[in-house]
């Protein structure tokens, strides 16, 4: 499989707050890729950067050959007007205007495109509709009006609508129930599978990528630790993080599971200040940190990528000390 989107090297900076550093990661083309990491550790921003809504500073972003972050003024709006990269808001409610009724949502791009007749946009509509598993009734509904389960389908149908090549979903269950949330996964897992759509997962839910996902990045401090395909990465993750992560999830089904607790630093470890700016950013927070931390670590591998200088120690080490 081709890489689709290439994301090499990526800087964001809010007010001198660098929320992704040197960032690196690769979409291939008909997969489903989760992006996993805590609260803050710049997911949504990655996604907000690959559709021009965040300050990239340095760094490339690719879609198909095409140089995202070089697009300016009119080559940027039509390029958005193509409608291949839909971006699906964590957040239903503040994402959608209360004024407007559910089809008139759901067909803002196309109306935007302005390519389709009216009719055409409504058969649009209702076929979005459907396949989200949405009641067409719903159409003339207001976003008040209808379910928060309702809601995040309608998002989601605005952005099928327009026969996506990439959809970037962000939290797209959080805030579903159990029922709600396997339509959706399902719904994404379709949408790879019958119409070969690319989707990126938002979640700091592993479980539910787990059934869904084929790779699985992992995000620390807004840098890429982790990346490969997601069962390998689960049952012999490479990077302390992600196995904190996995030890942290029940449902992750694991081959030799490593207790939460071997995984965070022992009270006399190195404190937080020994690493400065240029460290490792989990450092502070590894129990297997050594004085080679105080450099971040290059990104090795490439089918399956860890950033570590100790990704292949860490694990000896444990079960030495557990002798
Ligand atoms: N517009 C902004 N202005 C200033 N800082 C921002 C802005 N957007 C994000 N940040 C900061 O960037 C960091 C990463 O935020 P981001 O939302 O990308 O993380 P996240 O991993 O998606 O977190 P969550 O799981 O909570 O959504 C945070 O420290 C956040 O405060």
């Amino acid at each position: 499989m081709s890489d689709v989107l290439v994301v090499d090297g990526l800087d964001v900076t809010f007010d001198r707050h660098r929320v992704l550093a040197d960032l690196s990661l690769r979409v291939r083309a008909g997969e489903i890729l989760g992006v996993i990491g805590e609260t803050g550790s710049g997911k949504t921003t990655l996604a907000r950067a690959v559709v021009g809504a965040a300050p990239v500073r340095a760094g490339r972003i690719t879609f198909d050959g095409t140089d995202l972050t070089a697009l300016r003024g009119p080559a940027l709006r039509a390029w958005r007007r193509t409608g291949q990269v839909q971006y699906v808001f964590q957040d239903p409610l503040r994402a959608l205007d209360p004024q407007h009724t559910v089809a008139r949502i759901v067909a803002e791009g196309l109306t935007v495109a302005g390519v389709l007749d009216r009719t055409a946009i409504d058969a649009k509509v209702t076929a979005a509709l459907v396949q989200v598993g949405l009641d067409p009734a719903l159409a003339d509904r207001l976003p008040g009006q209808i379910s928060g389960g309702q809601r995040q389908r309608v998002l989601l149908a605005r952005a099928v609508a327009l026969d996506p090549r990439l959809l970037l979903c962000d939290e797209p269950v959080s805030a579903l129930d159990a029922s709600n949330r396997n339509h959706v996964l399902r719904l994404l897992a379709d949408l790879r599978d019958r119409a070969g759509v690319t989707v990126v997962v938002i979640s700091h839910d592993l479980s539910s990528l787990a059934g869904i996902a084929d790779r699985v990045a992992v995000l620390y401090g807004g840098r890429l630790v982790e990346q490969g395909p997601i069962e390998r990465v689960l049952s012999e993750p490479r990077h302390p993080y992600t196995a904190l992560l996995t030890a942290s999830a029940p449902s992750v089904r694991r081959e030799h599971p490593i207790p939460a607790r071997a995984l965070r630093p022992a009270p006399e470890h190195t404190p937080a200040a020994a690493f400065g700016a240029g460290a490792c950013p989990y450092a502070p927070r590894c129990p297997f940190a050594t004085p080679a931390c105080v450099t971040a670590p290059p990104t090795t591998g490439d089918a399956w990528q860890v950033a570590c200088h100790h990704a292949g120690a860490w694990r000896a080490q444990l079960a030495a000390g557990a002798r």
